[in-house]
């Protein structure tokens, strides 16, 4: 599991652990493992390059310190001082080692950077020089290695304001910290290497957890001898309209391919003949009039995808949520409960999967408001509406009241086309069925429907079909050798 941590939570741990260390230590610690990372990508530290940007800060001492051990080694290192101020015991054991003061112009014959501008300290925006130089590490042809968070992201939620530094590596010191595992922070971290400096003991519980494919793989059900379709679970699907059939055949799809026992679909004429002309397994309902009586037994329901937004669909997914078994709400039966609220109320468990368009309407928040900052907003829906929100996009989050945020960083950006939510809703379905709650349905549904995408693309766009296609692949590659079991 691969647990984070707020700038605020990191700050307090580390005032504990300083107090019981001679002054200085942890910079130490940091700057041999930041040391080590860069000696690694360098292969050959004799004679490299290396040019620090280094910002007022302790971030700043951090690369000077790091700079100073690489310099001892025979590179020469070049430090950029962009603060008003400097660490200074930082820079004099900069110059000691043979280290150099030098301008901007040195970030174009290094080659590595190193960007110690900011790290957990800064706020807003990156100012002036930090932002120029910023740019000018991102335009160099050398790699950047970013100093516990990449400059111009906010270590506590991910978020840019203007510009950031894409690093090639982040070395992050003691803990990750939340903005590495969440976009737009999480894609310009580049890989993460953490630098133990022995802050464990005093952390708190973690402000958000990314499940790793070992997570998944022990979290996901699995048919025992004795399992008939039955015991495996049953989903049923609400979905599809006369209008809107694809969605039908979709959810269905992700639901049979996740390992349902059975899939059960009630929908009028149009959808059911493409549901059963495509998936001959699915026991189907066809509907005259919006009645669940009559469908049968469910361990859990999936609603809402392609299903409208009319009379019909508003009483499809009444009687749907009237039920006593946990459901999945997605796309219009979102829009239905937004104008709503009081559907919601249900003992039995609720996951809900929108996008930002979709929780903007379920919360009155605005799209880009959302997408700026998904970790408040998913958290805050969940706080609100008493339910566990997945929040869909370039890192899906899935926010429970009480529990650390999890966040997926599986998915692709070829997955942002049409349908692909609809078989996320299935496959997630599938997992609530199998006996999964909520939190951990949509966790896992998220880190395979991720990883069945960049199965289905391998680097080229993809359909929605194709996706729910790779979902045994994907489940595949997560159990390994344990498959035949
Ligand atoms: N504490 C520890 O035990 C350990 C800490 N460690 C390291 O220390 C780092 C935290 O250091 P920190 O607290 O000094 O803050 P830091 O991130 O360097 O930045 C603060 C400076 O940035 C500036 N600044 C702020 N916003 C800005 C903006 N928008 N645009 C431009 N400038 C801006 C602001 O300058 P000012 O406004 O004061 O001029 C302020 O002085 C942490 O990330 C880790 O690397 C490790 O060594 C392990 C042990
Ligand atoms: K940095």
């Amino acid at each position: 599991m691969r647990i984070a941590y707020t700038a605020d939570q990191i700050r307090a741990a580390e005032h504990q652990l300083m107090a019981r260390l001679p002054e200085g230590t942890l910079m130490q610690r940091a700057a041999s493992g930041l040391a080590a990372a860069c000696a690694t990508m360098l292969g050959k530290v004799y004679g490299s390059r290396v040019t620090l940007l280094v910002g007022s800060g302790d971030n700043g001492g951090d690369a000077l310190y790091a700079g100073a051990l690489l310099a001892r080694r025979g590179a020469r290192v070049e430090a950029v001082l962009a603060g008003s101020r400097t660490h200074e015991a930082g820079l004099e054991a900069f110059l000691l080692a043979g280290g150099r003061e030098a301008g901007a112009e040195a970030i174009e014959r290094a080659d590595l950077i190193v960007d110690g501008l900011v790290g957990i300290g800064v706020s807003g925006a990156l100012r002036e020089p930090y932002w120029g130089l910023a740019r000018a590490a991102n335009a160099a042809a050398a790699p950047t290695v970013a100093v516990d968070v990449p400059s111009g992201v906010d270590a506590s939620s991910g978020r840019v304001e203007g510009a950031a530094v894409e690093a090639a590596l982040t070395v992050t010191m003691g803990a990750r910290k939340t903005g590495l595992l969440v976009d737009p922070g999480a894609a310009l971290a580049g890989e993460v290497e953490l630098v133990d400096i022995g802050l464990g003991p005093y952390l708190p519980d973690p402000d958000v957890v990314g499940l790793t494919g070992a997570d998944v793989a022990a979290l996901l059900p699995r048919p025992a001898a004795e399992s008939d379709k039955y015991r495996r679970g049953v989903v049923g699907v609400v979905a599809g309209s006369d209008q809107y059939t694809g969605a039908a055949v979709l959810a269905v799809g992700g639901a049979l391919l996740a390992g349902a026992g059975m899939v059960r679909y009630a929908g009028p004429g149009e959808p059911v003949a493409q549901v059963r002309s495509r998936w001959p397994e699915a026991v189907i309902t066809e509907l005259e009039r919006p009645s669940l009586d009559g469908v049968g037994r469910v361990q859990a329901w999936v609603v809402g995808p392609g299903l409208g937004t009319g009379d019909w669909a508003r009483e499809m997914l009444a009687q749907v949520l009237a039920s006593d078994v946990p459901v999945l709400i997605d796309a219009d039966g979102l829009t239905l409960v937004a104008r709503e609220r009081d559907l919601l109320g249900r003992d039995a468990p609720v996951l809900v999967t929108p996008h930002a368009g979709e929780l903007s309407r379920l919360t009155g928040a605005g799209r880009d408001e959302i997408e700026a900052d998904r970790l408040k907003h998913a958290r805050g829906a969940a706080a609100d509406l008493g339910v566990t929100v997945l929040l869909k996009g370039s890192t899906t989050v899935v926010a429970e009241p009480d529990r650390p945020v999890r966040v997926n960083g599986t998915g692709t950006a070829w997955l942002a086309t049409g349908g692909t939510g609809d078989v996320l809703s299935g496959v997630a379905g599938a997992l609530l069925a199998q006996g999964l709650g909520c939190y951990d349905a949509g966790s896992c549904a998220a880190y395979l429907h991720g990883l069945a995408g960049r199965i289905a693309s391998s680097g080229a766009p993809l359909h929605a079909a194709g996706v729910a296609a790779a979902v045994p692949a994907a489940i595949r590659e997560l159990t390994g050798r344990s498959a035949s079991r």
